[in-house]
Formats: C-alpha cells, structure tokens, sequence
C-alpha cells in the first residue's frame, strides 16, 4: 500500500437548503462552532466563511475606515471589483488564515461559466487539505467530489445514506402561473420603437478599458439577456441605462428617444424602468402588505404614503391572483420566502408596464423550484405585456425564453458587444 493512501481522506459535506430553511442559523452554529448532529467532525475545529454577506461585511468595513481590506493585492476598492473578483479576493484571504474547514454558501452564484470553472478547480485543489461544507440552493452546484448529503428542512438536518436517493427526493417540480397579466391603470405613452441606443460607446476607469465601440439596440417589447463573463462591464452598462453612471454623457448613447446629456433628469428615466435585483428585497424589512407593496410600485415609493384607490386595489389584488398569492394581499413582505417575495418585487417593478423592465441576476440564491417559478413569470411578463425586457444572469435558467442574447467579450481593449440571435 502507498503511503498516502494511509492519509485521512479530508470529509466534504452538501446541504441543500431551500428558500424556507433557516440558512442563516446554520451558517452561525457551524462558525460559532457549535455541535451539529452528523457535523461531529467540525467541532473545535477552525472554519471561515466564503459567502456574500462576508464580501459586503468586508465592503462595509473597506468603507467605514478608508482602507482596502481584500483588495489590499490589487489596490481597488472591493466595491467596485466585478463578482468574480470579489470571491477570489475573499478565498485568497480565507486561505491565508489556514481554516480546517471552509463554509461555501452558494458560491457560484453571480459567477460567469468561466469563473464557475476556475472557482471549481482552486476549490478541487483546497479540498485536498481543507475540509468544505457547502451551503447550496442549487443541486447542479454540489461539488463532485462530496461525501455527504444532508438537507436543511427548517431547522432540521436530515443526511441521506446514498446520493441517488438524495438527489432523487430533492429534484423539483416546476410551477405555472394561471391567470393572466393584468394591464396597467392607464395606457402606457410611448412614440418611440427605440428604447436604448448605444452607438459606438466606450467607457474606461481610469487607464482600464472596460467597453469598446458597443452599438446596442433595444426595441420596444423585445425580450434581451445579457451575458458576459465577471468584470466585462454589465452592470456599467445597466447603470449607464438607469442613469446611475455619469459614463454615459458625452456618448452617443439615446435613451428613450433623449440623447444622454440633453438635460432629461435621472427621474424621467427612472419613470420608465421597471427594476429588480435581489438586493432591493433588504430595502423592505418593515412592516408592508403585499397589498401596499405592489401599490408602491405605481408610486415610485419604498413605503405606501398615499390611500390607495380602489382601482389600485384591485389592481394589487389581479397582481397577487398572477403570482397564486391571492389569499395574502394583508400578509407582510418580511413573512414570505424569499423566492416569493422575488416574485413580488418583480411584479411592483412591473405593475405600471414600465417601457423597460431590468432584471438583474434575479434567480441569485433561489432554490430550484424557486428560480423554475421566477423564470416562468418572466416568460409569462414577455408573452403578455409589451414592455421590453433585459434579463441579466449568468446562469443558464433552463427555462428562459429571451428573444436575443447580447453578449460582453472581453478584450484587452475593453469588452466588445455582439448581438446574438436566439434559435427557437
Ligand atoms: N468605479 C469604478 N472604478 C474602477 N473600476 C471599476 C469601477 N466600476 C467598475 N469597474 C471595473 O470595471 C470592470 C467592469 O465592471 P462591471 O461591474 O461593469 O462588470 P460586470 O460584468 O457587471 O461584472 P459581474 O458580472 O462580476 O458583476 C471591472 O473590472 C471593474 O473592476
């Protein structure tokens, strides 16, 4: 027998959580230490924590003191680094402090197939010597190389003996929404069959080209997804679009039929987009009904400040029937699951069927099931409402029925656009 063969083979651990389960209690006994049945093996043992609330903790903390705390190597702010150069600033740091076991809550999410892949493989790599316990939504992001499967049903931990029966009892159902879109209030004004109009645009920080001669579209209706690896300058176009980047004056870049810079302020924009990333939801933690909730959206308002009119009302409630939430137009936002309240915000986002509805990587951290219903009230939104939609993700939802693919391709130079026709 060779000698290393003889080593302790380093245990990996898979614990598929969905949108009910109590993630967050999970991740604080395993860091706090704590013993967990069939965990045994961590106790006393040191572990770190790779997830998106460490990177905006580290955020936060870079901001507060003026210093770089994870891009100490690169010298930039971890604010404005790309996902992927987030994560691997925080795995190279983790790493640094020699944990025994590492806790990965959904690593991949927000991450290109290339960065996935590269993530995959240093991670393959730390397995060797570190002990993984990954945190995941998703059944396709379980590690290869794991041992043990367990799933998080509230706040119980339930191990399977065998993967097959694991993976077999854990495989999703997709929903349906039945009934149909209902239109807004008042009829939706609009003279221009262009939306967006990007020609020739390029944007650099500093001495870093990030976008090159991108000539872009966007027609009225049109469903697009935008793809593009980490860092190749897609939220520096969505913010160009929602007007919260000043990259875009002096570009020849129009805007719902306004050159940029010809003095429409960021609030005419904002009337005509409809907008959602999973952040916004921690914008919403008080005490909102779904009902005042979708109302808002026809307010522009984080809050309900107004009586709503019976029409709005009515109009919430045809909203709530859509999403199959008929029966809790009184309950609060904070009360739902997280794939449900997605559902809502996209829906407030779409209530007054804005020119252009954004989504941007909305299925981030939703469980299976979850992100089969998200994308299929997406489908549903662009088969039923002549808004145009920009779906931004770059995980392959199976589901998705996008019209066109716009695509980032890094360069040296800056990222290069391509407009891809999608085959039906
Ligand atoms: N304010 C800024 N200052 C300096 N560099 C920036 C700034 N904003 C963005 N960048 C850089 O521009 C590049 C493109 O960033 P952007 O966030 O647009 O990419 P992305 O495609 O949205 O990435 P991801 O998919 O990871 O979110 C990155 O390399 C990023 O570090």
């Amino acid at each position: 027998m060779y000698f290393w063969a003889k080593l302790p083979q380093v245990q990996h651990y898979a614990i598929l959580t969905d949108n009910r389960s109590n993630q967050g209690q999970l991740v604080q006994d395993l860091m706090a230490g704590k013993p967990i049945s069939g965990l045994e093996a961590l106790a006393k043992k040191k572990g770190a924590l790779f997830s998106r609330s460490e990177i905006q903790r580290y955020m936060g903390e870079e901001e507060r003191h003026d210093i770089k705390v994870l891009g100490q190597q690169s010298g930039q702010p971890l604010k404005t680094m790309s996902s992927g150069e987030q994560k691997k600033a925080l795995l190279n740091h983790l790493l640094k402090r020699l944990p025994d076991y590492l806790v990965l809550v959904n690593p991949f999410d927000n991450l290109d197939s290339r960065a996935q892949d590269e993530l995959k493989e240093r991670l393959g790599a730390v397995s060797k010597k570190v002990a993984l316990v990954q945190v995941v939504n998703r059944l396709d992001d379980i590690l290869p190389f794991t041992i043990h499967f367990a799933r998080l049903k509230g706040n119980e931990l339930i191990f399977y003996d065998n993967v097959q029966r694991f993976r077999a009892e854990n495989q999703c159902v997709a929903g349906h929404f039945q009934a149909t879109i209902p239109p807004p209030l008042h009829p939706v004004k609009n003279k221009n069959e262009v939306l967006v109009q990007f020609s020739n645009v390029s944007v650099s920080f500093g001495e870093k080209p990030v976008l090159k001669n991108i000539d872009w579209t966007i027609k009225k209706g049109e469903f697009w997804q935008l793809i593009g690896p980490n860092g190749s300058g897609k939220t520096t176009l969505l913010t160009m679009i929602t007007g919260d980047s000043h990259k875009g004056y002096g570009q020849n870049l129009t805007i719902f039929g306004h050159k940029k810079g010809s003095g429409e302020s960021v609030w005419d924009l904002k009337q005509h987009i409809g907008y959602f990333t999973p952040s916004m939801t921690d914008r919403f933690r008080g005490y909102h009904t779904l009902e005042n909730m979708l109302i808002s959206g026809l307010h522009d308002s984080v809050g309900l400040y107004v009586i709503p009119s019976d029409a709005e009302k009515r109009l919430a409630n045809q909203w709530l029937n859509v999403l199959g939430l008929d029966d809790k137009s009184q309950t609060y936002f904070h009360e739902l699951s997280s794939g449900q309240q997605r559902l809502v915000m996209t829906a407030r986002a779409m209530i007054k069927h804005p020119l252009l509805l954004i989504l941007d990587e909305p299925t981030a951290g939703l469980d299976d099931q979850g992100a089969d219903l998200f994308v299929s009230l997406v489908n549903k939104i662009a088969a039923e409402s002549s808004s145009a939609i920009l779906y931004v993700s770059h995980r392959k939802e199976s589901g998705l029925k996008p019209q066109k693919v716009f695509e980032l391709q890094m360069t040296t130079k800056g990222s290069l656009g391509k407009n891809i026709e999608v085959c039906k």
